[in-house]
């Protein structure tokens, strides 16, 4: 749990983080958002003490953070930042393991550490212990950045706008990574974004800052229906709030039972079905085109969507290609159910299952 107890910073007599009090349960997904120069950073800062605070309190699990020694700091909250900060000279490997060899951990434990972490970030070791910063995307050298910062297993986790400077594309698969990260490890997290898409996509609070002070505190979904002012209204962008409601419903949300196709009388459905090969996976489609619903079209890579894609994803993918339902697959790619239009209306799946052709 973090608390901040009437928090502020003051340069030159400016309050630039003004009196800001919140508390973040164990295990949240905290996202600190608001205009260009309204604090987040320096509130972040405040937390594992690399700025110095003004006033107020701030509390990790109960321990008042200015009174650890700078070790347990460490130990206790991770960070990763935009420009990933990853050393140049040093391999992938040795970058991840920058706090447990701080923190003089034995050699195989910080061998082993660094192994669990890269395929937790699916970055395989055996590529890629070795690499160098400059051979790694943007994509991949965040990814190093976060698991160097949950190293030493910290209690809580800052990260300062970690994915500003990639792609959005790049952006996107970072953000699922890092929701089925938080998810597997159960780490209370602190974020820092201006992009309130991001904070939609991760948080479980968002906390929304302007001028220095604490705006709004809230579940992303209530801070969508309930803004508390003006300010907030406009900062969230009221045109696109049913797209940005499925930004924050996710499939397996919403994933149906999925029906197969029959061997035969494909062509006669009365109902959309699903073909699949040897191995399970979605292969065709029959009776769910847009523009010829009896039509059996072959299953394109870019139609299939994962229990962690966002509804608003999925709503894209079923516009673009012109059908009324995706194919889930599991991670080795096999159907697993179907999501479609009830879900993107809001209507909660089944969760999902495989029905035999009559
Ligand atoms: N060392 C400093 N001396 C004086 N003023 C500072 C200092 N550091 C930050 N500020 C001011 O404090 C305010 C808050 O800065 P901060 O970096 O926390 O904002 P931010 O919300 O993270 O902004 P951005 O999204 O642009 O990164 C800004 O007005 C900034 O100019």
């Amino acid at each position: 749990m973090i608390e901040l107890q009437g928090l502020t910073k003051t340069y030159a007599g400016k309050r630039v983080v003004d009196d800001v009090s919140l508390t973040l349960q164990s295990g949240e997904f905290g996202v600190l958002i608001g205009p260009s120069g309204c604090g987040k950073s320096t509130t972040l800062k405040m937390i594992n003490r690399l700025i110095p605070l003004s006033e107020g309190r701030i509390l990790i699990n109960g321990d008042d953070v200015t009174q650890l020694p700078v070790e347990q700091l460490r130990r206790r909250i991770g960070y990763a930042i935009q420009s990933t900060g990853l050393f140049p000279h040093w391999s992938v490997a040795r970058n991840v393991a920058t706090v447990p060899q701080l923190l003089k951990w034995p050699k195989a434990r910080i061998d082993d550490r660094v192994d669990e972490l890269m395929t937790l970030f699916q970055l395989d070791p055996a590529e890629f212990r070795d690499k160098y910063p400059h051979q790694l995307s943007g994509g991949q050298a965040q990814r190093v950045g976060v698991a160097r910062a949950l190293a030493a297993d910290p209690e809580v986790l800052l990260m300062d706008e970690p994915f500003g400077a990639v792609d959005p594309l790049t952006r996107e698969t970072l953000q699922a990574e890092m929701r089925r990260v938080h998810a597997k490890t159960g780490k209370t997290i602190v974020f820092v974004t201006h992009d309130m898409d991001e904070a939609l996509a991760l948080a479980t609070r968002i906390a929304l800052l302007n001028g220095g002070r604490l705006v709004q505190y809230e579940r992303p979904i209530e801070m969508l229906v309930d803004p508390a002012d003006d300010f907030v209204r406009e900062f969230i962008g009221q045109a696109d709030l049913g797209l940005k409601l499925l930004s924050r419903r996710f499939v397996h949300q919403y994933q149906r039972r999925a029906r197969l196709a029959p061997e035969t009388g494909l062509e006669r459905l009365d109902e959309h079905a699903w073909l699949v090969d040897a191995e399970g996976r979605p292969s065709a489609l029959g009776g769910a085109r847009l523009d010829d619903a009896d039509a059996i079209t072959r299953v394109k890579p870019e139609w299939i969507a994962t229990p962690e894609m966002s509804m608003k994803e999925a709503l894209s993918r079923m516009v673009w290609y012109r059908v009324t339902a995706l194919p889930v697959v599991d991670r080795e790619g096999r159907l697993i159910a179907e999501v479609g239009m009830p879900g993107v209306m809001g209507i909660e799946g089944d969760g999902g299952a495989i029905e035999a052709a009559p």
